[in-house]
C-alpha cells in the first residue's frame, strides 16, 4: 500500500495570494488581455481580498467569458460521435484518485483471485470498434491501465524479453496473463475500422510503450502513427505542479515527462486535446499554473484542440477513502474553473464541458460559462462510473439536439479536430450521425434499445 498523505504533504509551498485585485483581473479579463498567474487565482477565487467564493462577482466572470465564447467561436455548440473503449483495467501506478485500476496480479493465470477488471486483445477491440462503426461512430477514444504485458511492439517486446531485471521496468511477459493486451501497434491497428479515427495513447501510456529503452517520445509516436494513431488524448495531466503530483499520483509520469511527450506528439504532427483534473487536494494557485502550463505548450505547438476540464469524482476513490479529501470541487468551482479556462486560454479554440463528470444540467449550464463542445456519445464508460459517477454512459444525438436547443444554441456535428461540422436543423428529426465512414443519419441506439431490437418480436 502507498505511504498515507500527511498533513506535512499538504503544507503547499503555492498558495492563492496575490498582489493583483480581483477587479483589475476582471478589467483585464474583459479587454482581451492577456491574463498572468495572479490574474486567474484572483479569477478563480473571485478575489483572494475575502474568504469563500462572492456570488456576485462570480457571475460577471461567467460573464466575461460566455462574451469572450461568443466572440470567438460563436452560437454553435460542437459534440462528437464516438466511442469510449478502455482495452484493459490492469494498472499499478497507483494514483491516489483512480479507481478505473484494477493491481496487475489479479489478472495473473495463477492467482486465486478472480479479477473485478477486464482486459481486451486486439481482436476483441476490433470486434466492439467495428460494431459502433456500423452504428456510424467516427472516433475511437481509447485509454487504458498500464499492463505489465504492454510493449510498443514486437520489436519492444524483445527489449523487455532481454531486460536483466524485468520487474525494473514493469514487464511481465503475456503468458503470465490469462487474457494478454498484445501490442499498443497492435491495439491501435485493430481499432482503425474503416478510418475510423484513432484518439488514443495519452503521455502516461506514451512512457509505458519506451520503458526500458533509450527511445524518444518522438519515435513513439512516429511509431504509433504508422500504426493508425491519428490524435493523443491529453490526460494524465492531472495538475501539472509538482508538490500536487507527489501526493495525489506519485508514480506518474512528472510535469515535464507530461509535456514533453506532449510536444514530441505534436512534432511529428499528432493533434491532441488537453486535460486538467481539478477538485482534490490542489488550490487555485495550481489551477492557475496548470493554466499556464498549458498555454505555455500551446504557444509552442499549437496543436491543442479543445481543453477538457475534468471535475474530480471522489466517492470510490483512495484520497476519498483514506480522508485526504471530503468531496469534490463546489459547482461555483466547476463554473469558475470553467470561464477562467475560457479567459486564460486565448490560444484555444474550444473548451468542453464534460456531461460524465457534470452531468446533463449543469453540462448545459458549462455552455454559458465560457465551452462551446459538449463531448461525444461515447457508448461506454468506465473511469467515471467505477469512481462512483452516475451521469451514465451515453448521450444519443437526440438527447444532444433536445438539449443544446433548449438552451438556444445551434447544435453542430463535429470531426475530432473540428474540421468537419454539420449543423444539426432541430426540426428536421430524426437525427443520427453523417460525418462517419458508415453514417447515414440512422439514429445511435441505447444498448437497450438495440438489445430490444435483436429480439425477434413474439406476436
Ligand atoms: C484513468 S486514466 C487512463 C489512461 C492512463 N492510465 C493515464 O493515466 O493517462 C485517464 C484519466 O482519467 C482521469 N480520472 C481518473 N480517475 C478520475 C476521477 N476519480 N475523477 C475524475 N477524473 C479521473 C484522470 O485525469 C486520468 O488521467
Ligand atoms: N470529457 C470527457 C471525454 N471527452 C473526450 C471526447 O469525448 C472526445 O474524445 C474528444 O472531444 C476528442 O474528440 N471523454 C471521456 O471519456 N470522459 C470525459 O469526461
Ligand atoms: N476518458 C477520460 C477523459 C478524456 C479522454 C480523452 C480526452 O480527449 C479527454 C478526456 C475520463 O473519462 O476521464
Ligand atoms: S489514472 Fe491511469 S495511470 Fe493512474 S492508476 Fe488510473 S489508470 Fe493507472
Amino acid at each position: 500500500m502507498e505511504r498515507p498523505v500527511t498533513e506535512a504533504d499538504l503544507a503547499f509551498e503555492h498558495v492563492p495570494e496575490t498582489d493583483q485585485s480581483f477587479e483589475n483581473a476582471l478589467a483585464k479579463a474583459r479587454d482581451g488581455d492577456r491574463l498572468d498567474v495572479d490574474d486567474a487565482i484572483e479569477l478563480l477565487t473571485t478575489g483572494t481580498d475575502s474568504d469563500g467564493i462572492d456570488r456576485r462577482r462570480k457571475e460577471r466572470v461567467l460573464e466575461a467569458a460566455d462574451r469572450r465564447r461568443a466572440e470567438q467561436v460563436g452560437e454553435e455548440v460542437t459534440f462528437i460521435a464516438n466511442l469510449n473503449n478502455n482495452v484493459t483495467t490492469a494498472c499499478n501506478v497507483g494514483c491516489l484518485f483512480c479507481n478505473f485500476k484494477d493491481a496487475a496480479h489479479t489478472f495473473e493465470s495463477e492467482t486465486e483471485i478472480e479479477t473485478a477488471g477486464f482486459t481486451k486483445t486486439p481482436a476483441e477491440s476490433r470486434e466492439i470498434v467495428a460494431d459502433a462503426v456500423e452504428r456510424g461512430i467516427y472516433e475511437v477514444t481509447s485509454v487504458s491501465g498500464l499492463h505489465p504485458a504492454f510493449a510498443l511492439d514486437e520489436e519492444h517486446r524483445e527489449i523487455l524479453e532481454a531486460h536483466p531485471n524485468p520487474k525494473e521496468v514493469n514487464y511481465k511477459p503475456p503468458a503470465v496473463y490469462d487474457t494478454s493486451p498484445g501490442t499498443y501497434t497492435d491495439q491501435i491497428s485493430a481499432m482503425g475500422v474503416d478510418g475510423v479515427h484513432v484518439h488514443s495513447m495519452t503521455p502516461e501510456e506514451a512512457y509505458h510503450a519506451r520503458r526500458g529503452t533509450d527511445w524518444s517520445y518522438e519515435e513513439v509516436y512516429r511509431r504509433l502513427q504508422e500504426a493508425g494513431l491519428d490524435t493523443v488524448p491529453g490526460t494524465a495531466a492531472e495538475i501539472l505542479v509538482e508538490e500536487v503530483r507527489e501526493v495525489i499520483c506519485p508514480g506518474k509520469i512528472s510535469t515535464e515527462g507530461w509535456l514533453e511527450a506532449m510536444e514530441a506528439a505534436a512534432n511529428v504532427g499528432l493533434g491532441m486535446t488537453a486535460t486538467i483534473m481539478y477538485g482534490h487536494v490542489e488550490n487555485e494557485a495550481h489551477r492557475a499554473l496548470h493554466l499556464k502550463r498549458i498555454r505555455d505548450l500551446q504557444d509552442r505547438t499549437g496543436n491543442i484542440t479543445e481543453f477538457v476540464p475534468l471535475s474530480f469524482i471522489h466517492q470510490n476513490t483512495p484520497l476519498f477513502e483514506h480522508d485526504v479529501v471530503s468531496g469534490g470541487a463546489s459547482i461555483d468551482e466547476d463554473e469558475l474553473l470553467i470561464a477562467v479556462s475560457r479567459l486564460f486560454l486565448d490560444n484555444i479554440d474550444h473548451i468542453q464541458a464534460s456531461w460524465v463528470k457534470y452531468g446533463d444540467e449543469q453540462g448545459l449550464k458549462m455552455l454559458s460559462c465560457g465551452a462551446d463542445d459538449y463531448m461525444g456519445t461515447i457508448l461506454s464508460e468506465e473511469i467515471t462510473k467505477r469512481a462512483g459517477g452516475g451521469f451514465g454512459e451515453f448521450r444519443s444525438f437526440e438527447d444532444y439536439v433536445e438539449m443544446i436547443a433548449s438552451i438556444g444554441r445551434v447544435p453542430v456535428e463535429r470531426s475530432t479536430d473540428y474540421e468537419k461540422r454539420r449543423v444539426i436543423d432541430p426540426d428536421d428529426p430524426p437525427f443520427g450521425p453523417r460525418l462517419g465512414p458508415k453514417a447515414d443519419g440512422t439514429p445511435l441506439l441505447t444498448r437497450t434499445e438495440r438489445e430490444e431490437r435483436a429480439v425477434p418480436a413474439d406476436d
